[in-house]
C-alpha cells in the first residue's frame, strides 16, 4: 500500500511571519511542491496565528480548486472558530487535535473514551459534507478499541514517541524501542483490521519514516518540521524525491 505524503506548511508560514512580508509566499511553495509530485498539504492554524493564518487556509483552499487531485488537510482544535472555517472550506480532510491555545506544539491525542459522543457526532457531520474526519490519538490500544466502538473512521497516530524512541532508543536505556515498535504495530494493525484508516504524524523524518511504514498499512503521513530543516540541509527537490520514494 502506498502512503500519501502530505507536506505541513506551518514552518514556512512561521518564517514568513517573522518579517511581516509575504516572503516566503506559501502559494509559491504549494505550486513548487505540486510540480515536484507532492499530492497533499497540511496546515494547522492555531488561535494565535503564530504560523498559519486563517486567511492562509482560504487562500490555499482557493488555489487548490485548480488541483482537485491534491488533498488539503486542515488540523486543529475543534473550537467554534476552527469549525466555522471547516464548514466553509469543506477540505478533503480535517484532523481534530485537542491542543490548548497556548501549547508550544501538539503533544497528545484525544481521549476517545471520554469524548466518544462529541467526536462521533462531529465526525458524522463532516463526513456528511464530504470532509474526511481524522482524530489525532496516542498510540494506546485502549484508544484504538474505543475508536472501533465509535463513529470515527479515520485516526492520525501521534508519532512523537516513535520518533523519540527511534532516535534515542538505541542509546537511552530508559526507552524500550522494541516495546514502542510492538505497541505502534499492534495499534495500527488493530485499526486496519477494523476498517479504520490510519494516518500518522509528528516528528517524522527521513530517518524514521520507512521503518514506521514497514509496520503496517498507513494511508497518509503529514510532515513539516523535519521536512523544512531537511530541505535547508539537502535541497527541497532532493528531500521531496526521498519522501515520495519512501512512501511508494
Ligand atoms: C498535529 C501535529 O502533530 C502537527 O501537525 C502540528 O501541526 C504541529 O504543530 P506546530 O507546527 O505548531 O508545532
Ligand atoms: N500531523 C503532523 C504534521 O502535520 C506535521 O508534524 P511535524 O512534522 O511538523 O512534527
Amino acid at each position: 500500500m502506498s502512503t500519501l505524503f502530505s507536506v505541513n506548511l506551518n514552518k514556512l508560514a512561521l518564517i514568513r511571519n517573522s518579517r511581516g512580508t509575504d516572503y516566503p509566499n506559501l502559494l509559491y511553495f504549494v505550486k513548487k511542491l505540486i510540480d515536484l509530485g507532492v499530492k497533499g498539504f497540511t496546515v494547522h492554524p492555531r488561535p494565535d496565528e503564530r504560523h498559519i493564518r486563517y486567511q492562509d487556509v482560504y487562500d490555499i483552499s482557493a488555489f487548490l480548486k485548480d488541483y482537485p487531485e491534491i488533498e488539503f488537510n486542515i488540523e486543529g482544535n475543534p473550537n467554534e472558530q476552527f469549525l466555522k472555517i471547516i464548514r466553509e472550506v469543506k477540505p478533503h480532510q480535517c484532523t481534530l487535535v485537542p491542543d490548548s491555545d497556548d501549547q508550544l506544539t501538539s503533544d497528545h491525542g484525544f481521549d476517545i473514551i471520554t469524548h466518544h459522543e462529541f467526536l462521533s457526532t462531529l465526525s458524522k457531520e463532516l463526513q456528511a459534507f464530504g470532509t474526511r474526519c481524522a482524530v489525532f490519538i496516542d498510540p494506546d490500544i485502549e484508544q484504538i478499541k474505543a475508536v472501533i466502538e465509535s463513529d470515527v473512521q479515520t485516526i492520525e497516530m501521534y508519532t512523537e514517541e516513535w520518533a523519540r524512541a527511534y532516535s534515542n532508543g538505541k542509546s537511552d536505556d530508559n526507552i524500550d524501542f522494541d516495546e514502542v515498535k510492538q505497541r505502534f504495530s499492534d495499534c495500527i494493525n488493530l485499526a486496519n483490521q477494523n476498517g479504520i484508516r490510519v494516518n500518522a504524524g509528528h516528528d517524522l523524518n527521513l530517518e524514521n519514516l520507512a521503518d514506521l511504514l514497514a509496520l503496517s498499512d498507513i494511508a497518509e503521513v503529514s510532515i513539516g518540521h523535519a521536512f523544512t530543516i531537511e530541505s535547508l540541509e539537502q535541497g527541497m527537490d532532493n528531500v521531496v524525491r526521498q519522501y515520495l520514494a519512501i512512501c511508494g
